[in-house]
């Protein structure tokens, strides 16, 4: 594999917590159509007139209560896997982000560059689970970006990994250790999407949502369904942890603008445990394999806030993967196994096998 290498695809940050650079990054984000997915115009309208306009302050003091010296906790951390993996692998391994910086450019650039005979980029999304506003835009982003510059090296996408056992057993031994405490239950809080986008995602037509169980009875939908991907994460991992139903549910966080969203919603959930027993909290968010603003601020923050002012009595936020050795060991299993046309990897419809 010395003609391979590696970029891990991460969502990405604003470049500093200056309002105007809080608002470049949400303006790039918010206008990509697979994210808010309203014709142009009307999205245009929507981010520009509203959104960026007074979220940008908001979301700029939200980003300087987490900020690190050295910068973004998502781009820091994202930095650390790569050095992880890449002491693991032997080969390049660089970062790029689906907005902000490093770019995909940048990252397909870095690596043309520095290895003239490289045959093939292995990109990882570093998102488990399929999502149109996560998986797939950043896939497709980079897709679009290789076929663009016309590099020399092909490309092949890691699949969604929600229910791969060296993911769920990773995630599984990372709470582990926190259930030495006295707890009384765990919510899974994921990231939230708008229900219309499961809807959009259902190459069925009629699967998802139609049913209360739809999740959890077989469909070819669930290739592209973030809820039953979300889902079929969590019971995995409660079972490698031997978890009873009642001392776990899964919620929806980061809903924004006045769409609805899959619920229930985190916020709720936290607000109301406490009244139903549940005092002493563990709240994981599986979504995320890097620690960013959404568990930081949202969760560790005003979630433990919200919680304890309801009656909770403890709240831990357990840390995202990160630089988690298994987790690491995980990708680099993966990597290895690209070697043997493992069917995880899959290149691009219409990209040539052999490079140019
Ligand atoms: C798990 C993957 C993610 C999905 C799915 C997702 C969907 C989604 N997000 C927004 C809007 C915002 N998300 C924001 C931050 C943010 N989102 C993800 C991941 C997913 N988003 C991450 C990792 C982060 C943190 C970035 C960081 O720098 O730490 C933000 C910006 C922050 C804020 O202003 O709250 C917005 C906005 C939508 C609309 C959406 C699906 C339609
Ligand atoms: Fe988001
Ligand atoms: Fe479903």
């Amino acid at each position: 594999m010395s003609s391979t290498a590696v970029i891990l695809m991460n969502l990405g940050s604003p470049d500093s917590t200056e309002v105007k650079d809080v608002r470049k990054y949400l303006h790039e984000f918010l206008m990509d159509k697979r994210v808010i997915d309203y014709p142009y115009l009307f999205r245009k309208f929507l981010v520009d007139g509203i959104i960026t306009r007074f979220r940008a302050p908001k979301s700029a003091r939200a980003y300087r209560s987490i900020w690190w010296p050295e910068g973004s906790p998502l781009i820091v951390l994202t930095k650390k896997l790569q050095s992880a993996l890449q002491a693991e692998l032997d080969l390049p391994v660089e970062i790029s982000m689906r907005y902000g910086n490093p770019s995909m450019k940048a990252a397909y650039d870095k690596l043309a560059a520095a290895h003239k005979d490289l045959e093939e980029v292995l990109l990882i999304p570093l998102y488990p689970h399929y999502a149109m506003s996560s998986y797939e835009t950043a896939v497709e982003h980079a897709v679009a970006v290789h076929r663009k510059q016309k590099y020399p090296f092909r490309i092949r996408v890691l699949q969604p990994y929600f229910q791969e056992p060296a993911y769920v057993g990773a995630l599984a031994e990372s709470i582990r250790p926190y259930l030495k405490e006295e707890v009384d239950y765990i919510l899974f809080s994921y990231h939230g999407v708008p229900v219309r986008h499961i809807k959009k995602g259902d190459i069925t037509g009629h699967h998802c949502l139609q049913s209360e169980d739809c999740c959890w009875v077989h469909s070819d939908a669930h290739r592209f369904c973030y809820r039953h991907q979300v889902y079929a994460t969590t019971r995995q991992v409660a079972q490698a942890l031997g978890l009873t139903p009642d001392q776990y549910s899964v919620s929806f966080q980061s809903r924004l603008g006045r769409d609805e969203w899959i619920s229930p919603y985190t916020a709720g959930e936290l607000a109301t445990l406490p009244s139903k027993g549940m005092k002493r909290l563990l709240v994981v968010c599986p979504a995320f394999v890097s620690d960013c603003l959404e568990t930081l601020e949202e969760i560790a923050v005003e979630g433990k806030h919200t919680f304890m002012e309801a009656g909770g009595t403890s709240f831990t936020a357990i840390p995202c993967l990160n630089i988690h050795p298994d987790w690491v060991r995980a990708l680099a299993g993966w990597v290895r196994a690209a070697g043997e046309e493992h069917p995880q990897w899959k290149a691009p419809a219409g990209q040539r096998k052999v490079a140019l």
